[in-house]
């Protein structure tokens, strides 16, 4: 019987968490930052499993044969503060960037990059190409020889609307529109959706064709948190283009379960 376990992914913004039970997911879901105050305690897996409408006695029961209190978990983190809290959880296993079998990546990689990529190749297959609209928004892109070629970085739509907020006296701090804003604004709020969302657009879109210059035909994946309202901007903008890229919100949990099956029988 195959076993239960939590694959818990930490992002600059929150939790993204999936439940498996050997190779199938079963469900996945996002959580808040936890805050470490009080004395340090192992977290709450019942309170976990709450989060995501599950109960424990479902999950444990899901995979027979279980009899621990705590599933196993295993862990990717790129916010360090987040991490140290996971230590004291006794079932943890944490997934590092040595780990992941992708070559020619360089140390400081974010390892949710390199399992995204991982799992974007081994479900979609090599060369792929990521997209990840999360707080930052990445591109990261690998080849058939499953080697790093390379990426970029810039900050996320929700993180170029903060930061002008943040950083100006005048403009307001202004919710993303569902659909793709018109581009001569007449009015500040408008005019901050058109500036963050077209130069956002002409950036993938720009970045996507270089890709398929060099790996014509290559999958090129989207997730991450603002995947939907990115995949719609692009739809409206690039219709053609929008349909040839595919929208998996779980590319990391992919990469997770590649890796820890790796690490199992190596
Ligand atoms: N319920 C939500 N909470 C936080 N961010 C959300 C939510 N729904 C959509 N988002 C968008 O997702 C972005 C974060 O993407 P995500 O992939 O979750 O981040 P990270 O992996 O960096 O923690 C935010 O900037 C925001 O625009
Ligand atoms: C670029 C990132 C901040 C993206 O994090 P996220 O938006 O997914 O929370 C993260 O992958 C990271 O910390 N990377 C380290 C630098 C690098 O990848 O080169
Ligand atoms: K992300």
């Amino acid at each position: 019987m195959d076993k239960s376990w939590l694959a818990l992914m930490i992002g600059n913004s929150r939790l993204h968490w999936a439940w498996f039970v050997g190779d199938q997911l079963q469900s996945a879901w996002d959580s808040e930052h936890l805050t470490n105050s009080g004395p340090p305690s192992s977290p709450n897996l019942g309170k976990i499993l709450e989060k995501a409408s599950l109960s424990r006695e479902k999950v444990v029961r899901r995979s027979q044969g279980e009899n621990s209190d705590e599933l196993p978990i295993v862990l990717a983190s790129v916010v360090s503060e987040q991490t140290a809290i996971w230590q004291t959880y006794r079932q943890l296993q944490t997934l590092m960037l040595a780990q992941i079998p992708l070559q020619h990546s360089y140390p400081t990689l974010g390892i949710d990059r390199a399992l995204a990529l991982w799992g974007a190749g081994e479900v979609y297959g090599w060369p792929a190409l990521v997209i990840d609209a999360g707080t930052a928004l990445t591109f990261t892109g690998g080849n058939a020889e499953r080697q790093l070629v390379g990426g970029a970085i810039l900050p996320g739509l929700s993180l170029q609307v903060q930061s002008l907020a943040q950083k100006t006296a005048a403009l307001p701090a202004i919710a993303l529109p569902e659909t793709l804003p018109k581009r001569w604004a007449n009015d500040t709020e408008d005019a901050i959706a058109s500036g963050i969302i077209y130069t956002v657009l002409a950036g993938v879109v720009d970045f996507v064709q270089a890709w398929w210059q060099e790996f014509p035909h290559c999958a090129v994946v989207i997730t991450g948190g603002d995947r939907a309202l990115l995949h719609q901007y692009l739809q409206s903008q690039h219709s053609e283009l929008a349909a040839q890229v595919t929208i998996d919100p779980n590319l990391i949990f992919w990469g997770m379960r590649a890796c820890r099956a790796e690490s199992a029988s190596a």
